[in-house]
C-alpha cells in the first residue's frame, strides 16, 4: 500500500511522546520529517530513546509506506537477508562517514514490478560509478569526507554581557525580553538620567523608540536608535549568535566547501544550487571566524590596528616618557640662565618665582620635546585624528620635571580605544553575521549534499574496486554472466577464479541449454556453494539497481528471491517440516529465483531425492521462475522425475602438486559431475603418514 507521509503523525511508529522528541531534536517537525524522508539514519539514531537499529527499521518502514514495498518483499528467506546484509557490510567499508554507513540501509532489492525504481537507482549509481572512476586514487576527497557531518545550529550561545537594549516603551520591552531572552540584557527606563546610567554599564546600547532621540548625550554614551525592533534582524542585535552557530560547524562546512571545489575541479557537476561565487563568498566569510565564534585576527585591518594600539599603549607611553625625560635632562644640562639684577630683586621680594623664570626660558625647548614624545606615541601606535588629540593631553602643559604621563588622560585614551574596538568588532560581526545568516539553509543543504555524495561515492568506489558492472536487464527469464566472482570470497581472499554460467534464456546460454530449473552437481569443495552465493549476490544487487560482480551479466527481474543455504547442523523432524513449509509458498505464479543448497540434508537421502524431485517439478511449472539447486543426489533426483531438469556439474580432474583439487570452477552444462570424495580421501592419505595414512588408504580402496 502506498501512503503519503506529510507529518510525523502519518508514521504509525511515532506516537505523541516520540513525536515531541523528534521535534525537540531536529528543531521543528518539518526538519524531523525531512530527516526521515531523506533517510538520515545517523541523525535519527541520535534522537533520545532511538538507537541505530530502530532508526534503520523506522526508515525502511517509512520507505515501504511511501513506495509500497519493503525489504522482505523481495528477500523471502533469512538466508537471502543474510546475503543482503553481508553485501551492505562490504559496501559500508567504502563509506567515509557514519551518515553514509547508516544511510546505505535505505537501499534494498525491489521486486521486478518496481522496475522504474530500480532503473532510477541504476542511473544514479551509474553516475557515482563514473565519479569513482574519475576520483580513483585521489586521496584528497577521502581525507575531506570524514570531516563532514550534518550541521547542527541548535547550540545555545552564551549571553552577550556588554550590550543592552533600552526602551521606555512597555510593549517593546516585553517583546525584546521574550525575543532575546538569555542573549542580552533588556532594560526599561523611565527617564533620560536612568537611560544614561544604564547605558554607561554597557559598551553597546540599542535604544528602541525615539523618546530620547533628540537629546545630546555625554561623550561616553553613544546609543544606536532603532524605531521598530520587530523589523530588526537577529544578526543586528546579537551577531555573535549566528557566528557562534557557524563556528560550531566550521570543520564540517570548510571540508564540504573544499570537497565541492575538488569535485568541480575534476569536472564533476555537483550541487548546482550553489554556484561558484556563492560558494566562495561563504568560504571567505567563514575564513573570518574561528571555532570559538571569534573574529580571526588579521581579517580586519582597522580592528587589528586598534587592538594592537590597546595592547602596546602602556609600554609605548612609558618609552615616550623616558624619551622626553632624557631629552629634557640633556637640554637642561646644556642650558644656562643669566639673571639680571632686576630679576634677582623680583625673586628676592617674592613677586616672581625662580621656577617661573626657568619655565619662560625653557618653554620652547620643553614643548618641542613634549611634541616629539607625542609624535612618537602617535606614530608607534598608528593613531588617528581623534586619538591623536587625546594623546596631546597625556603630558602637562606646564613644565614639569621629571615629566609623567597624566594617568587620567591615559585611562581615557585607553577607554576610547577599547570602545572603538568594541564598536568596530560589533559592526564587523554584524557584517559577517549578516552574510552567514543568509547561508543557513544553503549551508545545511551543502553539508547534506556532500554527505549524500559520500553515500553514492561509497557505492561507486565499491563498484570500482571490485570491478563491478551494471547488468543488462533482460525481458526473457534468465540469468547469465561471464567471469562472475563471488564478492564474499573476493573481499576475503582478494582473488578468485572467475566463473561463466547461465540459467534460463540469455545470450550467455549455450544453444538448447536454456533450462530454468537446474541441478548443480559436483565435487566436494568444488565451488557449488560459492557459485550459488554469487548468484544470490548478483540477483540481490541487480534488484537494488546496483552493479554486479561479473565482466558482463544479463538478468531478468523477478518479484522475489528465495535462498535456502546449506544447513549447518543436524536437522530434526521439526526443521524438516519447517523447510517444507517454507517451500510450500514457492509454488505460486509469481516470478522468482529459488536457490537451494544441499536440501538433501533435511532428511535421509532416499526421501530427500524424492522430495527435491517433487519441489523441482512444481517449480518447473512456472515459466517465470528460475531454480538452481545444489545437490550431491542429482542422479537419484533425476530417477524420481520425468520433468525436464538440467543437471550441470563442477568436476575435479585430480590433485595438483600441492595436493589441491584441480577444478574447473565453471560448471559444465548438462553434465552430471561426480562428487569425487575419493580425491579428498586421496589428498588426506598423501598428507599423512603411518597409521593415519593406512586408515585413508583403506577408505580409498573402497572406491
Ligand atoms: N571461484 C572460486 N575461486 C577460488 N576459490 C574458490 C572458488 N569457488 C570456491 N572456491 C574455494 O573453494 C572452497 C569451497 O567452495 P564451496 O564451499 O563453494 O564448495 P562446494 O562445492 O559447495 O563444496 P561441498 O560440496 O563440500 O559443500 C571455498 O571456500 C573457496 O575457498
Amino acid at each position: 500500500m502506498i501512503a503519503e507521509v506529510r507529518s510525523l503523525q502519518d508514521i504509525p511508529r511515532i506516537g505523541d511522546k516520540m513525536s515531541k522528541r523528534f521535534v525537540e531534536h531536529f528543531g521543528s517537525e518539518d526538519q524531523a520529517l525531512d530527516a526521515i524522508l531523506a533517510g538520515d539514519i545517523a541523525s535519527i539514531s541520535e534522537v533520545e530513546g532511538i538507537g541505530q537499529r530502530y532508526a534503520i527499521s523506522l526508515i525502511q518502514d517509512v520507505a515501504s509506506r511511501v513506495e509500497g514495498v519493503n525489504v522482505t518483499d523481495f528477500l523471502r528467506t533469512r538466508e537471502s537477508m543474510d546475503v543482503y546484509e553481508k553485501l551492505l557490510d562490504i559496501i559500508k567499508e567504502f563509506a567515509h562517514t557514519r551518515y553514509s554507513r547508516d544511510k546505505l540501509h535505505v537501499f534494498f532489492p525491489y521486486p521486478g514490478s518496481k522496475a522504474e525504481k530500480i532503473m532510477q537507482i541504476r542511473r544514479s549509481v551509474s553516475y557515482y560509478m563514473e565519479t569513482a572512476t574519475v576520483l580513483e586514487g585521489d586521496g584528497a576527497i577521502a581525507e575531506l569526507l570524514p570531516k563532514v557531518s550534518q550541521l547542527n545550529f541548535k547550540h545555545q550561545y552564551p549571553k552577550v554581557r556588554d550590550r543592552v537594549i533600552i526602551t521606555s516603551d512597555q510593549d517593546s520591552y516585553e517583546y525584546a525580553r521574550k525575543r532575546f531572552a538569555g542573549l542580552i540584557d533588556v532594560h526599561f527606563t523611565r527617564s533620560l538620567s536612568e537611560f544614561i546610567d544604564v547605558s554607561r554599564g554597557f559598551s553597546q546600547v540599542i535604544a528602541v523608540g525615539d523618546d530620547y532621540l533628540a537629546f545630546d548625550f555625554p561623550e561616553d554614551v553613544e546609543p544606536e536608535f532603532i524605531t521598530d525592533l520587530q523589523d530588526l534582524e537577529d544578526f543586528k542585535v546579537v551577531p555573535e549568535k549566528e557566528i557562534f552557530a557557524f563556528s560550531r560547524n566550521l570543520k564540517s562546512l570548510e571540508s564540504s566547501i573544499k570537497a565541492v571545489r575538488l569535485l568541480r575541479s575534476k569536472g564533476i557537476r555537483f550541487f548546482d544550487r550553489m554556484d561558484d561565487d556563492t560558494l566562495e563568498l561563504l568560504a571567505s566569510t567563514l575564513s573570518l571566524i574561528d571555532e570559538d565564534g571569534d573574529i580571526v585576527h588579521g581579517t580586519d585591518e582597522e580592528l587589528d590596528r586598534i587592538t594592537s594600539a590597546i595592547e602596546r599603549l602602556p609600554s609605548c607611553v612609558s618609552e615616550s616618557v623616558t624619551f622626553v625625560n632624557d631629552e629634557l635632562n640633556s637640554c637642561l644640562e646644556k642650558s644656562q640662565m643669566t639673571l639680571s639684577g632686576q630679576d634677582m630683586l623680583k625673586v628676592m621680594n617674592g613677586s616672581i618665582e625662580l621656577k617661573d623664570m626657568l619655565g619662560k626660558t625653557l618653554h620652547k625647548s620643553y614643548h618641542s620635546i613634549i611634541k616629539q614624545g607625542i609624535e612618537k606615541i602617535c606614530n608607534d601606535l598608528q593613531l588617528e585624528k581623534k586619538e591623536r588629540l587625546m594623546v596631546d593631553s597625556l603630558f602637562p602643559e606646564d613644565i614639569m620635571h621629571p615629566v609623567e604621563a597624566d594617568v587620567d588622560s591615559l585611562g581615557a585614551l585607553k577607554q576610547y580605544l577599547i570602545k572603538s574596538s568594541q564598536k568596530r568588532k560589533f559592526n564587523h560581526k554584524r557584517e559577517v553575521s549578516r552574510i552567514l545568516s543568509s547561508y543557513r539553509e544553503l549551508s545545511r543543504e551543502l553539508a547534506r549534499e556532500v554527505l549524500d555524495f559520500d553515500v553514492g561515492f561509497a557505492i561507486g568506489s565499491f563498484a570500482c574496486t571490485y570491478g563491478l558492472v551494471m547488468p543488462a536487464i533482460s525481458t526473457s527469464t534468465g540469468i547469465g554472466f561471464k567471469n562472475g566472482r563471488n564478492l564474499f570470497l573476493l573481499s576475503r581472499h582478494g582473488d578468485v577464479i572467475p566463473i561463466d554460467y547461465s540459467v534460463g534464456e540469455n545470450s550467455f546460454s549455450p544453444e538448447d541449454e536454456m533450462s530454468k530449473v537446474v541441478l548443480l552437481s559436483g565435487v566436494n569443495s568444488g565451488g557449488k556453494t560459492s557459485l550459488l552465493e554469487l548468484l544470490a549476490q548478483s540477483i540481490i544487487l541487480a534488484h537494488m539497481g546496483f552493479p554486479v560482480p561479473a565482466e558482463a551479466m544479463e538478468i531478468s527481474l523477478t518479484e522475489s528471491m528465495y535462498y535456502f543455504a546449506k544447513s549447518k547442523g543436524t536437522l530434526d523432524a521439526g526443521a524438516f517440516e519447517t523447510t517444507l513449509t517454507e517451500f510450500s509458498v514457492v509454488a505460486d505464479e509469481s516470478s522468482k529465483f529459488v536457490l537451494a543448497d544441499e536440501l538433501e540434508s533435511i532428511t535421509e537421502p532416499g526421501a530427500s531425492a524424492k522430495i527435491m524431485a517433487g519441489i523441482l517439478e512444481v517449480l518447473s511449472e512456472n515459466d517465470d521462475t528460475m531454480s538452481i539447486f545444489v545437490s550431491h543426489l542429482s542422479e537419484q533426483i533425476m530417477e524420481n522425475t520425468t520433468c525436464d531438469i538440467r543437471v550441470d556439474g563442477i568436476e575435479a580432474s585430480g590433485l595438483d602438486s600441492d595436493l589441491n583439487l584441480i577444478v574447473d570452477r565453471s560448471p559444465r552444462y548438462n553434465y552430471v559431475a561426480k562428487s569425487t570424495p575419493e580425491l579428498i580421501v586421496e589428498r588426506l592419505s598423501k598428507k599423512t603418514k603411518g597409521k593415519e595414512q593406512a586408515f585413508y588408504d583403506k577408505l580409498r580402496s573402497k572406491f
